[in-house]
């Protein structure tokens, strides 16, 4: 992946105003290449499981390379999305936390909750975590490949991972 992301945002209504507030950064910031919106609009009520799974699922279906989600503690959509495979999200309120989820875990999908966290740490956050590249040479990377396989296998369709993959 190269700069030139392909980004995602969504929220529940608890979530709006930041989501308004960080698409509006991510519009402006050179690093981005698109933002699809999945919502909620001011005047919808979607609960927030329905937001995080339509954005995962653009995730998953390699239409966007990363999602960013707000709900009231960022922590109903992160759940949501990785119930899609493929679909690696967490909730990261703090510097190395965003830095690890995407340079450790590789993981596609960051949430914010608008209750926990104050705006401008969230901008702050969301302009550090545009700068990180997972590298598939690190030694990271079997342990990331590791939960595709305990995916697989939950999906019944793999047998059950080897630890010793790990390293
Ligand atoms: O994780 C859930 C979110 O915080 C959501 O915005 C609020 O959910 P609730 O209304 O069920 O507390």
């Amino acid at each position: 992946m190269v700069d030139g992301l392909r980004l995602v945002i969504g929220c529940d209504d608890a979530g709006y105003e930041y989501k308004e507030i960080l698409k509006r950064d991510l519009e402006a910031d050179e690093r981005v290449a698109s933002v699809v919106d999945v919502g909620v609009r001011s005047d919808e009520h979607t609960p927030y499981p329905y937001v995080g799974a339509a954005a995962a699922r653009l995730v998953g279906a390699g239409e966007a390379d990363r999602a960013l989600l707000v709900c009231g503690t960022g922590l109903g959509v992160a759940i949501a999305a990785n119930k899609v495979p493929g679909v690696r999200a967490v909730t990261a309120h703090d510097s190395f936390s965003v830095e690890r989820a995407v340079l450790s875990n590789d993981a596609q999908v960051l949430c914010f909750g608008q209750r926990v966290v104050g705006i401008e740490l969230a901008r702050r956050l969301t302009r550090e975590w545009l700068g990180y590249r997972f590298d598939p040479a690190s030694p990271s990377a079997p342990k990331v490949m590791a939960i595709g396989e305990i995916e697989d296998q939950a999906a019944g369709s793999d047998p059950a991972p080897n630890p010793a993959s790990c390293g």
